[in-house]
């Protein structure tokens, strides 16, 4: 069990890329004004920061202190990969000279926005269970109706901790359909935890499910199922 565990994190490992070798791009596309670090861009952006608030930190060190006999594993995440994972996918594009230039520039969209203002996350990949727990702190600059997150943002988080339980479970795979119930608003600043798993695989296609709850786990803010599709390697994706 712990070797299939080691096993599928070494996949996610290899499609996230390894840090510290990525090529720089020339210059940031999307802001200009932004400094565009080697430093950010190879930092584990999953873990503690200034802008974290207590229940942030509170469920990281109980999260870290529960991988320690191996039964948890916390995953790294990075704001660009550019090594191997770009390899992995390669082979769906027709043309991979020109993807793997627009990829230089490329960013992860969670990870985009400057620290504690947008995306504050970090997930645990349970190795026994196989199932994905997100911790999640959302930012001023992720507001929808006043004081509280927009459904995108709240999609986003479910799509990328979706997306990481299927990349776990079966390599590269893309969202087909996602459908989430929006129960109760989240308070911007909270913190709140995405439960998420794979429930069936039939072929190519995972179906997940998750949920969004509160820290004391009485609120129930958003549920989600959907469908991901392994991706087919003699198909290409443009
Ligand atoms: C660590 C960071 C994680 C980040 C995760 C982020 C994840 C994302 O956001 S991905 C971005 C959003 N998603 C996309 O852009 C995907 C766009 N869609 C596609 O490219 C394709 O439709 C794709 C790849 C999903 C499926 O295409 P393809 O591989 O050709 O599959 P295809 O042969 O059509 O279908 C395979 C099976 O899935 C089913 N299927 C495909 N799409 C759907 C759908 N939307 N609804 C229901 N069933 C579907 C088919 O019916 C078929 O079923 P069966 O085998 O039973 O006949």
């Amino acid at each position: 069990m712990l070797r299939s565990c080691v096993s599928r994190l070494r996949t996610l490992a290899v499609l996230r890329g390894q840090p510290g070798v990525a090529p720089l791009p020339a210059k940031d596309p999307w802001s200009p004004r932004r400094s565009f670090s080697s430093e950010v861009i190879h930092m584990d952006l999953s873990l503690p920061n200034p802008s974290w608030n207590e229940d942030m930190r509170l469920l990281f060190d109980q999260f870290m202190k529960k991988s320690e006999d191996g039964s948890w594993k916390h995953l790294p995440s990075y704001k660009s990969k550019f090594t191997q994972r770009t390899e992995d996918i390669k082979i769906y594009f027709p043309d991979a000279k020109l993807m793997k230039e627009k990829l230089s520039q490329a960013q992860l969209f969670p990870r985009s926005l400057e620290e504690g203002l947008g995306f504050e996350y970090a997930m645990f990949h349970n190795c026994v269970e196989d199932r994905i727990v997100c911790i999640f702190q959302g930012g001023p600059y992720l507001q929808g109706a006043p004081g509280f997150l927009h459904g995108g943002a709240i999609a986003t988080m479910i799509d990328a901790t979706l997306g990481a339980c299927a990349i776990v479970a079966v390599g590269v795979a893309m969202t087909a359909s996602l459908n989430i119930s929006f129960k109760r608003p989240i308070p911007l600043g909270s913190v709140v935890v995405i439960n998420s798993q794979v429930d069936k695989v039939e072929g190519r296609k995972l179906f997940l499910s998750c949920n969004i709850r509160s820290v004391d786990e009485k609120t129930v803010y958003s549920e989600a199922t959907s469908l991901f599709v392994k991706l087919d390697p003699k198909t290409r994706l443009t």
